[in-house]
């Protein structure tokens, strides 16, 4: 077939926070956050998607809520999650081409079959001619440029929306890997409850990963003046505006941190000793959104003993890497997982 006919072979990192696609020939064509806007009553149909779809959390009429059809990196609603990566699909589909795209699509490590079978459905039902699956973090690794097919020991942490994956690479293959169900809705949810426990306030999710974002942090670092929050009196009902310091969330987010800095430990524990070394040389790549968290390398670093380095595009690595199996599907095939269809 001509390459132009090729040329919407596509990659999706379908993620917990944010869905990308990849279409060959042209890079990142699309990025936006999985959530689906959806009318409860009859017919309970999808009124938006994506960056529409999430302006609504939190502030719909009454017939109309928006979910997330991912919850710890899998399909927790799967009608909703097959028209949100059908609507994407079609959205970055060009009319010329007439053969159906050939997809790969990320999926984390620990999933059961059960679910990797329902991504697998929703990339055929959205319109796929042939659907792989790729782990997460082999398509991080490839993404951040690593040499996976050497026989030298990698190791790449992918701190997503719903899970962080935590794998040690060799010679194209997951040698030793943890995926744990504890990312950056988790730390949001830390922030949540601390601001409710502390002040009695409510806070919306979207207030929750703003603090995160702007005074969040992992390790104590040059800490900036306390921030305001706005959020909802849970007693007297009404918007009420407190102060809080970074070292205070900092504190409140520990657990989480805990969660993902353990899940590193447990990974290098098992690691062949001989890849350990390679690892303790090399280094230990952070891709996610979670490797943007303040301090979160210099905590690995503290922690580990082990050089940190953070991918140049860490939101981005996981489809990118994706991306360079669309490219070359023949040559990267070994790393896919098919179902022989
Ligand atoms: N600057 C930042 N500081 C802290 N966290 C951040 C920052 N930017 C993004 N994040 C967090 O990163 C997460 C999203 O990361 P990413 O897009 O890699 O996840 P995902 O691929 O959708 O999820 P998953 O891999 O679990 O399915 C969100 O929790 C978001 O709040």
């Amino acid at each position: 077939m001509a390459n132009s006919m090729l040329g919407r072979d596509m990659a999706v990192d379908l993620g917990t926070a944010n869905t990308l696609v990849y279409v060959r020939g042209r890079g990142v064509v699309l990025n936006e956050p999985s959530v689906v806007a959806i009318r409860t009553d009859e017919p309970r149909e999808a009124v938006a998607f994506g960056h529409e779809a999430k302006k609504m959390i939190g502030r719909t009429p009454g017939n109309i809520t928006a979910i997330r059809p991912l919850k710890d990196g899998v399909i927790a609603d799967f009608d909703a999650a097959e028209q949100m990566l059908r609507y994407f699909i079609q959205r970055v589909h060009r009319r010329r081409y007439f053969a159906k795209p050939r997809i790969v699509v990320c999926v984390p490590s620990g999933i059961t079959a059960v679910e990797q079978r329902a991504v697998r459905d929703a990339g055929y039902m959205a319109g796929a001619r042939k659907v792989y699956i790729i782990e997460e973090p082999m398509a991080a690794a490839l993404g951040s440029n690593l040499e996976v097919r050497d026989a030298t020991g990698n190791m790449v942490v992918d701190i997503g929306g719903g899970t962080t994956e935590v794998a040690v690479i060799s010679f194209g293959g997951i040698v030793t890997s943890q995926s744990i169900r504890v990312a950056g809705d988790a730390i949001d949810k830390a922030v949540v409850s601390y601001c409710k426990k502390e002040f009695s306030l409510m806070l919306g999710e979207a207030t929750s990963e703003q603090i995160k974002m702007t005074i969040g942090s992992a390790f104590p670092t040059a800490d900036g003046p306390d921030s305001e929050i706005r959020g909802r009196d849970m007693v007297s009902g009404l918007p009420r505006t407190v102060k809080v310091s970074s070292a205070s969330i900092r504190q409140a987010i520990e657990e989480p941190i805990t969660a993902i800095v353990d899940a590193v430990k447990a990974t290098l524990d098992k690691t062949p000793p001989e890849l350990a070394g390679d690892i303790v040389d090399r280094g230990i790549v952070l891709t996610g959104g979670g490797a943007l968290l303040k301090g979160m390398d210099e905590r690995l670093r503290h922690e580990t003993g082990i050089p940190i380095h953070v991918a140049e595009n860490p939101l981005d690595a996981v489809v990118l890497g994706a991306g360079k199996c669309v490219d070359n599907i023949e040559t990267l095939n070994r790393i896919l997982v098919t179902d022989g269809r």
